[in-house]
């Protein structure tokens, strides 16, 4: 219960933190851009006593639930599955840092519930679900992410990475970029979710020892091995959501009886300059070559095996953006560089 008594310095915290323009307020209150503390009895009377029809996740925390307010806006209520003081740690993470930050590509915290040992996180509810949902789940046969959109999501996720990276004090280690992570609003503009694992890094240290959370596939190898955690580690993941997103293949795919990561089947390819076979055939040949071959570009740097020779997260959104204006200018050319 000592936990309980911070929350009220979490309030307070939110207002000290640099607080992003591109989303209005912060801290507590109510309506957009704040949070406040919910009631359980409101969060019943949202999502139907969270009825099974209202679910629309589940996750390591707990499931996931749809619901509306009186005032109509939609939510996404995560109710953690069962306490203990893993969970609670991991509850008690993902308030303090969502609480803290504001950005257009993260994931908007509406507040939360702690009554006895009921954990409930309230979220924008994201209408377009995850990223991981269009490319290998439920929405994965309507194809709805075509070239634009997928470039949109890597411009906004690593913005919203970079911003973690740069942006705020201390810095903050996301820990867990991967494509369920990606939620998408109903533009298909990216937020970056699930800051349970995410980590504070001290003001001065270029990175801190700690035991290995996160998602097998994306895992950094000095992260996996050593434990050896930085930015250099998110870049990494971002990396491996990069290739992942251009692909949609799964960072690790079951050949058989063994396993082959996404960097194993990319790697050849990439050094044959063979970077139309690295796209998704859902694509049907619809994207910009140029574009391609600089994504692909960028996500071999970032998932370079040593972190000293990767990106940060800003040089990233630059080489990121810059592609969307050089496309562009390529355009305006009339260049032939569009296959379809
Ligand atoms: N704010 C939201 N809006 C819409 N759908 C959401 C929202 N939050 C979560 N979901 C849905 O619920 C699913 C489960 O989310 P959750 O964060 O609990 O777990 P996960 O990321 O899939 O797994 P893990 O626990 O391994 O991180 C997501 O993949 C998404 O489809």
């Amino acid at each position: 219960m000592a936990l309980l008594a911070k929350w009220c310095c979490w309030g307070r915290a939110s207002e000290e933190m640099p607080v992003d323009n591109n989303k209005s307020g912060g801290g507590r209150g109510g309506g957009h851009g704040t949070w406040r503390i919910f009631s359980l009895r409101e969060l019943y009377a949202a999502t139907s006593s969270f009825n099974c029809d209202n679910q629309i996740g589940e996750g390591g925390f707990g499931s996931v639930y749809w619901g509306q307010l009186p005032n109509g806006d939609q939510i996404a209520v995560k109710r953690l599955k069962e306490w203990s003081t893993k969970a609670e740690m991991e509850f008690a993470v993902e308030v303090e840092i969502l609480g803290r930050v504001r950005h257009k590509n993260l994931l908007s915290l509406r507040g939360y519930c702690a009554e006895g040992q009921e954990r409930l996180i309230v979220y924008d509810y994201m209408p377009k679900r995850s990223l991981l949902d269009h490319l290998h789940d439920r929405f994965s046969s309507e194809s709805a992410l075509n070239w634009q959109r997928r470039m949109k999501i890597a411009t906004g996720s690593a913005e919203g990475l970079a911003y973690l990276h740069h942006y705020t004090k201390p810095h903050i280690i996301h820990r867990d970029i991967k494509a369920s992570n990606i939620l998408l609003d109903e533009n298909f503009e990216a937020q970056l979710a699930d800051f349970g694992f995410a980590k504070l890094i001290p003001e001065g240290a270029t990175h801190v020892t700690t035991r290995v959370k996160g998602t097998l596939g994306y895992l950094a190898p000095e992260y996996a091995t050593w434990g050896k955690v930085s930015e250099m580690c998110d870049v990494y993941s971002f990396g491996i959501l990069l290739l992942e997103l251009i692909s949609g293949r799964k960072p690790i795919e079951r050949i058989g009886t063994t396993r082959r990561t996404i960097v194993e089947w990319a790697g050849p390819l990439v050094l044959q300059g063979n970077f139309h076979d690295l796209a998704d055939p859902k694509l049907c040949g619809k994207f910009h070559e140029y574009e391609l071959t600089r994504v692909v570009q960028t996500a071999t740097m970032c998932a370079q095996h040593s972190p000293a020779n990767r990106p940060t997260m800003q040089q990233v959104v630059e080489m990121l953006k810059d592609l969307n204006q050089e496309s562009t200018e390529l355009q305006d050319n009339g260049s032939k560089d569009w296959r379809h």
